[in-house]
């Protein structure tokens, strides 16, 4: 149980997150889809369009399996609470934090990112619509949830350190 992972939905700020948490809590952090884009060469779209998406989830899938590395910081990609696999490998190997973001906010922020495949081919109805689908199993998947209306990333980043700090004698051995 020492490793940190951030999920939620495209856009909620894994990411941004995920680097900023690393350098307060000075531990390494990883970035699941530019690991999955390292190890194959190619990028997500290219993945995307060449295999399919279940080649995708694979990789994914591999990825939490493979990993060896603790005392870190992991940001997942957005689909990754989809199998159950997943969802017990995070739970089992590490603290899980929600990011919680408004579907309108999400929005603003991805729809015209060419660099997520699944909001190129779709409606802005249909994204709304997954991310309705997916919100059990991130609220469920969760140790802790994070809501981030009117936060900062500053703010958030703050929140996230403050809950592990919180939680770290109980649950963790974070040096
Ligand atoms: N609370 C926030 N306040 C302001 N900007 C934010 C906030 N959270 C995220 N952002 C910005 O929104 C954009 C999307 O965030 P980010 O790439 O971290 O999302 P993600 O959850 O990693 O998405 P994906 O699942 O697609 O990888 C970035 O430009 C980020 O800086
Ligand atoms: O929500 C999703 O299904 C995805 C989110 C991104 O992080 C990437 O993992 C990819 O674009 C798929
Ligand atoms: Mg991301």
């Amino acid at each position: 149980m020492n490793r940190i992972y951030l999920i939620g939905f495209m856009g909620c700020g894994k990411s941004a997150v995920g680097r900023r948490l690393s350098f307060l809590l000075k531990l390494p952090f990883y970035d699941m889809d530019k690991e999955i884009v390292r190890q194959t060469g190619k990028t997500i779209p290219e993945i995307f369009e060449q295999h399919g998406e279940k080649y995708f989830r694979d990789l994914e899938t591999q990825f939490l399996q493979n990993f060896k590395n603790d005392y870190c910081i992991i940001s997942t990609g957005g689909g990754v609470t989809m199998r159950k696999e997943n969802r017990k490998i995070m739970r089992n190997t590490g603290l899980v934090m929600f990011l919680d973001a408004p579907f309108r906010e999400i929005w603003r922020r991805i729809h015209r990112d060419p660099n997520r495949p699944i909001v190129r081919q779709s409606t802005r109805e249909e994204i709304e619509a997954l991310h309705k689908a997916r919100y059990r199993d991130y609220k469920q998947t969760a140790h802790i949830t994070i809501r981030t209306e009117f936060r900062t990333l500053r703010q958030i980043t703050q929140y996230a350190a403050f809950q592990v700090n919180r939680l770290k004698s109980e649950r963790f051995d974070f040096n």
